[in-house]
């Protein structure tokens, strides 16, 4: 996939902008508070949907009463163009090439895409609802399907917990039980086949942009440990007495984490500000390395590390799209040796 281009009409503190990007790598340079972190919730909202902090009347230009964004994508030779609306009466109109999208869904599948910002470190500092919504992303984007089965999952662990709470038949339950095993059992699966792919592809990252001796491992950690859905069911009935005194379902796939180690250790325990930074750049790389045609959108990037790992990056980063913001000046990028050539170089 690669993004050719964007218009930008009213989006926060863009009022008219056209932006070109390359296949490789585009550095975006600016000032603080230029617009760089809002070019690239630009472009996220057009391939989502909708920004990844804000609501969508909150994107709108403070001086305007819409916000209007078309993008251009190519994929296997084919033209996407994306068309997003969004007024203050909360009208909001997505289009893919002039067809209506109903639901996000479509977007998602269709379009794949890395985001970095600085608070991504959040993934191993953050306590497990962070990471398990990181890891069903990633489930998604192999797994398109599994969209579905968490939405179902959800659905099915409200009905057992309001069952908990308001508990009086016995046999009823295992109706419950038997849909929550099989939805969660699913899950726990895609969840393991998923990190452990994830987990290869983030050494090899960590190995070629770091050229670090340490390890780091990716580590899946379920809430029920089974290798059928019989076993994941009878685990989940041996919790019922639990449940029905806590008054909620206390094992399941809503409870699963996983783990990332440098050198076998926690890296949420033990491991610096900035080893967790890289570790999280490698992860979102690795990512990206298992979705060969994914556009890296890289806020920030370059802080905290230094010349060789910047140089190291942008390396990894030539066989995709990279959009990568920066507010350091173009000068000292030079200097460093970190702008080429092939470098796409958008100022703000
Ligand atoms: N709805 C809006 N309408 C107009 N301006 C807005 C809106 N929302 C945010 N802004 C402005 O956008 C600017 C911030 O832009 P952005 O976060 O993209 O900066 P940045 O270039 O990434 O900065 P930094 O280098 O500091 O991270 C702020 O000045 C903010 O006031």
């Amino acid at each position: 996939m690669i993004l050719k281009s964007i218009y930008i009409e009213n989006f926060r503190n863009h009022k008219q902008r056209f932006f070109e990007f390359k296949d490789g790598i585009n550095l975006v340079l600016g000032k603080n508070a230029s617009g760089k972190t809002n070019l690239l919730e630009a472009i996220y909202f057009c391939i989502c949907g909708k920004s990844f902090k804000a609501r969508d009347v909150n994107l709108i230009n403070f001086e305007s009463d819409y916000f209007k964004l078309e993008a251009s994508i190519f994929q296997n030779d084919f033209e996407y163009k994306v068309f997003c609306y969004v007024d203050r009466l909360s009208q909001k109109r997505i289009m893919i090439n002039e067809k209506k999208v109903n639901k996000l869904s479509e977007l998602i599948e269709k379009f794949k895409f890395v985001y970095f910002e600085p608070d991504s470190t959040e993934l191993i500092k953050q306590d497990p609802k962070v990471r398990r919504r990181f890891l069903d992303m990633e489930v998604a984007k192999i797994y398109p399907h599994m969209i579905k089965t968490f939405q179902d999952y959800q659905k099915a662990l409200m009905s057992r917990n309001a069952f908990l709470k308001s508990y009086d038949k016995k046999d009823i339950i295992d109706v419950y039980d038997v849909e929550l095993s099989k939805l969660g059992y699913q899950i726990a699966k895609k969840r393991e086949e998923t990190i452990k792919k994830l987990s290869e592809a983030t050494k090899q990252v960590w190995y070629e942009v770091f050229e670090d001796k340490s390890t780091i491992d990716l580590v899946y950690r379920p809430s029920i440990e089974s290798s059928s859905q019989e076993e994941y069911y009878n685990q989940l009935k041996k919790q019922f007495e639990k449940d029905l005194n806590f008054g909620f379902t206390t094992k399941g796939v809503h409870r699963d984490d996983f783990d990332v180690l440098i050198n076998q250790k926690s890296a949420k325990e033990y491991a610096s500000e900035g080893q967790i930074k890289l570790a999280c750049i490698a992860i979102y790389l690795a990512s990206a390395k298992l979705f060969e045609r994914s556009v890296l959108l890289l806020d920030d990037i370059f802080s905290e590390l230094d010349d060789e790992k910047r140089k190291n990056v942008l390396g990894l980063c030539r066989d995709y799209q990279a959009i990568i913001t920066s507010a350091e000046e173009k000068e000292s990028l030079i200097s460093a040796g970190l702008i080429k050539d092939d470098i796409n170089l958008v100022q703000l």
